[in-house]
């Protein structure tokens, strides 16, 4: 998604609320519509964009110079939230549309946080720890005086992880003495106040998001209007299955512990195929993905042909898009934006998509695909176990409380139940054919005008 067609869809969701008498705006009143209007814009725009060149000395002598961004979308529900990318995608177009997405997000899942994106452009496969460790200091005093435990709360996204979280967290701390620096970042390693469990939490609460669907229709409590019960029929005949054939695009971080927690589920799933930028690994009986991971974390790439036979496992090495294709129940998309986009919407076979990335179905496939019957289960709503677990870092900075890593996922699993059960029952028993994606808008948009009529951003 770009800023562009995520703005557009919250016009659509803002000119849809002031068209429709929803239950959400029961209580709104006689100035529903202009808190609508005046809160769509403001959602629309941007609180305030941190943008500058961070220069560092090079291990060579030379001086590096480097684009960086951090973004505060909108701070109504909380403070502001949301991760730092370093990566050569990075530019302001992109981080700003993250930052949205973010708000969106906290919002459906009723964190206490508003939205916010971080990046800088920077190919980290080229730069020594020492340089990661200055370009991580020089982005603190970048935002030294825009972020904090009570302002703007940075965490890990794709090319970060919890050691540049402790660099700037130390770089903070150095920055502004005797002042509380703690919960200024999360992400953090678990010596340094970070919690255990943050590196499976998305991947976990990805697939979560898929089979809490499943459970939605599979338990028959579920209120279902005409227009939706044959995306219900097509759930409960996959949820019926002895064996779910899900695909696993990425193997990163989040698609790894996507696709072990698929492996490890009550109800039998088998993984025909991992990915990764290189490579798809493809097996229709199986591909253990407990026995890939170590070989993809180790190497940062999938195994060949002959280091598969090695490892006792059998299966066919494909290209990487091959496994947007391939024949299955399930596709988790783990990897990156735009994956399926108007060149191969006519060529999925899955019929339950799950955007663990955020983006990776274009908004022309989304209508695609959701008019081919398919069901798109959307990034603000599949992806948000990691800023749950960051929220329960946050929480553990203040008690000093450290729980055990079964504890964090199990409070992680039913803040997404709870969140999924909600929109599932909103979706299925609406009247209104709209997709998951835009009910999810739809909820998040609400919370976020809610808080700003009650703050009074809008009057
Ligand atoms: N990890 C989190 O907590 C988190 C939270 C929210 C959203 N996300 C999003 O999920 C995505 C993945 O995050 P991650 O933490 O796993 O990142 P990661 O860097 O650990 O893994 C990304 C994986 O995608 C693979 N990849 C890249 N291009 C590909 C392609 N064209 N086809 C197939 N695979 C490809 C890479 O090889 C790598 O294995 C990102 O878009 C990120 O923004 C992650």
């Amino acid at each position: 998604m770009t800023k562009n067609t995520t703005t557009q869809l919250i016009q659509e969701v803002v000119d849809y609320l002031i068209e429709t008498d929803t239950n959400e705006l029961s209580n709104w009143g006689e100035n529903r519509t202009e808190w609508l209007k005046q809160g769509g814009e403001q959602l629309k725009g941007i609180d305030k964009v941190i943008a500058g060149d961070l220069r560092i000395k090079k291990d060579d002598g030379s001086i590096g110079t480097y684009q960086a961004f951090r973004v505060q979308h909108n701070n109504a529900c909380g403070y502001y939230k949301g991760g730092i990318r370093f990566s050569t995608g990075v530019n302001q177009d992109e981080v700003q549309t993250l930052a949205m997405l973010m708000t969106l997000k906290n919002s459906l899942h009723d964190l206490p946080y508003g939205g916010g994106k971080g990046g800088v452009h920077i190919d980290v496969r080229k730069h020594s720890k020492r340089e990661l460790k200055e370009v991580s200091q020089a982005f603190v005093s970048m935002v030294k005086n825009d972020i904090g435990p009570y302002r703007d709360i940075p965490a890990p996204d794709v090319g970060s992880g919890p050691e540049l979280m402790d660099w700037m967290t130390q770089a903070y701390k150095e920055l502004h003495p005797n002042q509380p620096f703690i919960n200024t970042f999360t992400g953090k390693s678990i010596k340094n106040g970070g919690t255990k469990g943050r590196g499976e939490s998305t991947g976990i609460g990805t697939f979560l998001s898929y089979y809490y669907l499943v459970d939605a229709v599979l338990n028959g409590s579920l209120d279902v209007n005409d227009k939706h019960a044959d995306k219900k029929d097509m759930i409960k005949a996959i949820g019926e299955k002895d064996d779910v054939k899900i695909a696993v695009q990425g193997f990163g971080n989040l698609s790894r512990a996507a696709a072990i927690a698929a492996q490890n589920a009550e109800r039998k799933h088998t993984v025909i195929a991992v990915s990764d930028s290189r490579s798809t690994v493809y097996n229709e009986n199986g591909v253990d993905a407990e026995k890939l991971a170590p070989f993809k974390e180790e190497n940062d790439r999938l195994p060949n042909a002959d280091e598969l036979k090695e490892m006792g496992l059998e299966g066919d090495v494909l290209d990487p898009m091959d496994i947007l294709t391939l024949d299955c129940d399930v596709l988790i998309l783990g990897a990156i934006e735009d994956q399926i986009t108007g060149e191969n919407q006519a060529d999925i076979k899955a019929d339950i998509l799950v955007e663990g990335a955020n983006g990776p179905v274009t908004s022309e496939a989304d209508q695609y695909l959701t008019e081919q019957g398919k069901v798109i289960i959307p990034d603000i709503l599949a992806n948000a176990g990691g800023v749950t677990v960051s929220y329960l870092e946050w929480i553990q900075g203040f008690t000093n409380e450290v729980k055990e890593k079964e504890v964090i996922l199990e409070d992680m699993s039913k803040r997404m139940k709870k969140v999924s059960e909600r929109v599932y029952g909103s979706y299925f028993s609406s009247e209104h054919d709209e997709s998951l994606r835009f009910l999810c808008f739809k909820l998040a948009v609400v919370r976020v005008i809610d808080a700003m009529k009650r703050s009074g951003k809008i009057i």
